[in-house]
């Protein structure tokens, strides 16, 4: 409620800081609010001295929530995992005030009507920032467009799908053709297809369920099961089909988003050379990627342990250049907890553990290193 959140016993006070992120750059001064609403900001030689109901941050940042559009939230069937009041507490504990929640990982996972139903009411319990939903193309779903239509006209703000195992047994792994369907429905909606971009290749990658090789408490023996050419493999395929979203095409209206990219080289490129020609595409990566290297994960330490995996410092700095060139589109967090029992945080067996790191907690964390 209102009275819950206020900072202060009062409706008309200022919050004041010395770097205030406004759409016109980032000022010293103070944003007054009144009955719960922001309704001005003022520089700071406008007000200095003059209010009195001030809370002043100093040098603290003062910006607006983010919005992370990728984070799961295991509500219902595992809230043990995550649920909606520890997940969206954690959310605003990181800056963030929406999020959007995957449609994984909860069971059943969110891939029509009635279970986008048991989603909402699980929410209904208590969040507390804004949240929307992501519903799931499956190869159950992805050729019944009467089924995505009504998952759409339910409320879901577009699909989301995997090109890989997922890791839960009840959201299977669609291809380009289960892809090519679900964007000629999303084009009349005009909404976003998200899709987990990597292809799993036997031949090039010791696979996660064989010993990779090498010692599984050591975070390199786990980066070998899952090389760049499983992303790069994922893209391409992808570009089959978004090509259907350029202007005059069959999907014009529809748009493909690419999740958490990790690969910063060839993967990346093929997206470059996609929006040049016109394609609907973006992509996304996320902070663990812009803020660790594999070469600095310490042995056994599975808190690190993601899909795709983070990968060496020198690409770290093409996905940092990429983001600041605009290549990279936005930063999600990809939020992906478990129990700790599932990390087999004693073991440290990076092959076995669970794949998802958790961080929405810590929100924008790398732009406070850099
Ligand atoms: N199922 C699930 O949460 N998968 C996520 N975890 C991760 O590390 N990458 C993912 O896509």
């Amino acid at each position: 409620s209102q009275s819950g959140c206020s900072l202060f016993p009062h409706s008309h006070y200022w919050i004041a800081s010395k770097r205030i992120v406004t759409p016109q750059g980032i000022i010293s001064g103070a944003v007054e609010i009144k009955g719960g609403s922001i309704v001005s900001i003022v520089k700071n030689k406008d007000w200095s001295g003059k209010f009195k109901q001030v809370v002043d941050y100093g040098n603290a940042v003062v910006m607006p929530g983010l919005i992370d559009v990728h984070a799961h939230l295991d509500d219902p069937g595992r809230a043990e995992w995550e649920g909606f009041p520890s997940g969206t507490k954690a959310a605003a504990a990181g800056g963030i005030t929406t999020l959007i929640d995957m449609p994984l990982n909860n069971f059943p996972s969110t891939v029509s009507t009635e279970t986008l139903k048991l989603k909402i009411e699980a929410a209904e319990k208590s969040i507390y920032v804004d949240v929307g939903f992501w519903g799931g193309l499956v190869p159950e779903n992805a050729f019944n467009a009467t089924a995505l239509e009504a998952l759409l006209d339910a409320g879901v703000h577009g699909l989301k799908s995997f090109m890989c195992p997922s890791g839960i047994n009840d959201f299977p792994m669609t291809d380009a053709r289960h892809i090519k369907a679900g964007l000629s429905v999303l084009a009349k909606y005009k909404r976003p297809l998200l899709v987990h971009s990597e292809i799993q290749s036997v031949v090039e990658s010791h696979l996660e369920t064989e010993d990779g090789g090498g010692d599984p408490r050591s975070y390199s023996t786990y980066l070998k099961t899952r090389p760049p050419s499983w992303e790069e493999a994922a893209v391409r395929e992808l570009l089959t089909v978004t090509k259907d979203t350029r202007s005059g095409g069959p999907a014009e209206g529809a748009h493909l988003h690419v999740v958490h990219l990790s690969d910063a080289s060839s993967s990346l490129d093929l997206i470059k050379e996609a929006k040049r020609r016109g394609d609907s595409i973006t992509v996304e990566t996320c902070p663990h990627y812009l803020a660790f290297s594999a070469e600095e994960i310490p042995d056994g330490d599975t808190r690190f342990k993601c899909a795709p995996p983070i990968r060496d410092a020198a690409n770290k700095e093409k996905l940092w250049n990429a983001l600041m060139e605009g290549d990279i589109d936005m930063l999600s967090s990809d939020h992906s907890p478990t129990v700790p029992e599932l990390k087999l945080l004693n073991d440290g067996n990076f092959l076995k553990a669970w794949g998802g790191i958790s961080s929405i907690q810590v929100g924008n964390f790398p732009f406070k290193e850099k």
